[in-house]
């Protein structure tokens, strides 16, 4: 490995990129660019302000901002669910990149980039069985590469990022990621690596308790994958050790978790079909005010079901008040049970506020919109989209700030 200098006419600035043959670029002057190699030449002509180099450099504007959200949950835990929603939020299909790897695991829309944390596993399949170690391990994941391409992307730099192929269990040759306007880094970690977590716009953990985590497994795995009740019970038990070391943690740094239990409605209910969600919101975080029932800050316990809202056995209870959670203040807003009706659901909206939406009924009619996806009817759906249009109001009053603030002040 070497230490080269490349002399270019173009003036750079800290949102340019290389194609250079090595991964980390050490830093950069005004016309001057040093890095390491990895073997491939460089033509120096030292003080000429010129190149003859191979390497193409790119900078992009340098007031451009990607707003970057991360989504934290363990597999199977409705993440793949919670980015279709909010891409509908934010309007148009979100789809692989255009003739790229079939197998590829980002999601692209017009808005929003969604990138998986998969792609930054270091070892692969045969790579972790010979380690003895999970994919939910820090050992089995690239940090250093996550944070400086989550930053490049930040920072309005495109990326060539690994791919991890769960079909081959391989590391593919990598895809191109350009700058969104909103990136999603979804997958084990966001909120692991303190460098990554400081990059984050805003933070959401997906907690789903080993009752229903097992029950959805069992759902999806069975019926769509084929494997037996006894794999999954076995896999389930053999991540759960990791689980609890290096995923599970990540929710006290969350400035939103959706947590998912069984319901309190049934005594005993071990169906795991009727589900209680509690969404809990972090006070404090800057461009997020908490969603709140009838009236903030008090503590409110509401059955809502009667003349205006259809409920069958269990019902619907509806709670609402202040918290602590890992010694932070939040707001909870609760949900048991699940609707009958959808179109009923502008009943319970219209005592929502704060919920960030543009027009009257638009948390219904999102829901109304994608009634197939899994936990519509239920607090799963309800308080994923409203994160969903938290995030798009968030996105918005960072834009608007940024608009208003020229870009030399926005750097002192
Ligand atoms: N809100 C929900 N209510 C009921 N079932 C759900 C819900 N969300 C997800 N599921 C079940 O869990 C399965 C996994 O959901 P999803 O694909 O969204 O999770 P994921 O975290 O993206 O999974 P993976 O990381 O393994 O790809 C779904 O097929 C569905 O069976
Ligand atoms: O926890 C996971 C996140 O999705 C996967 O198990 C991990 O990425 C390894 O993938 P595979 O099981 O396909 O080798």
């Amino acid at each position: 490995m070497a230490v080269c200098t490349v002399y270019t006419t173009q003036s750079l600035n800290t949102n340019c990129s290389f194609s250079t043959p090595s991964k980390i670029h050490l830093g950069f002057h005004q016309k001057q660019v040093v890095f390491y190699t990895t073997g491939k030449k460089t033509s120096k002509r030292s003080g000429s302000n010129h190149t003859s180099s191979p390497y193409v450099i790119t900078c992009a504007a340098a007031d451009a901002q990607t707003v970057v959200i991360g989504l934290a949950a363990d597999s199977g835990c409705g993440k793949s669910t919670f980015m279709r929603r909010l891409t509908s939020v934010f309007g148009g299909a979100a789809e692989p990149p255009k003739g790229g790897n079939p197998d590829s695991n980002t999601l692209i829309s017009d808005t929003t980039t969604v990138i998986c944390l998969d792609d930054y596993h270091s070892l692969d399949r045969t790579g972790r069985k010979e380690k003895g170690v999970t994919a939910l391990d820090p050992r089995a994941n690239n940090f250093d590469l996550m944070y400086e391409q989550v930053k490049a992307i930040k920072d309005g730099v495109a990326v060539e990022k690994p791919i991890y192929n769960h079909v081959s269990g391989l590391l593919d040759p990598p895809e191109l990621i350009k700058p969104p306007k909103i990136l999603v880094i979804e997958g084990l970690h966001p909120m692991y690596d303190s460098r990554v977590r400081d990059l984050l716009d805003f933070s959401i953990y997906l907690d789903i308790s080993n009752e229903v985590k097992f029950a959805w497994k069992i759902q999806r795995d069975m019926a769509e994958r084929g494997h037996s009740l006894e794999s999954i019970k076995a896999s389930i038990e053999a991540r759960k050790p990791d689980f609890d070391a290096y995923i599970d943690p990540q929710k006290q740094y969350a400035d939103a978790v959706i947590e998912v239990l069984p319901t309190q409605l049934i005594p005993d209910d071990n169906e795991g079909k009727i589900l209680r969600v509690r969404l809990i919101m972090k006070e404090g975080v800057q461009y997020f005010s908490p969603v709140y029932l009838f009236d903030e800050g008090s503590t409110i316990s509401w059955i809502p079901c009667g003349r205006k809202l259809t409920c069958s056995y269990p019902g619907i209870k509806f709670s609402y008040g202040p918290d602590s959670y890992f010694g932070h203040e939040v707001s909870v807003l609760e949900m048991d049970g699940q609707f009958d009706r959808l179109d009923e659901l502008i009943y319970v909206e219209s005592h929502l506020s704060n919920i960030s939406t543009k027009f009257y009924g638009e948390v219904t009619q999102q829901l109304l919109k994608h009634t197939d996806f899994p936990g519509s009817n239920n607090g799963t759906g309800l308080f994923q989209t409203i994160v969903g249009l938290k995030i798009r109001d968030l996105y918005e009053q960072i834009i608007a700030k940024k608009v208003k603030t020229p870009v030399q002040a926005r750097k002192a």
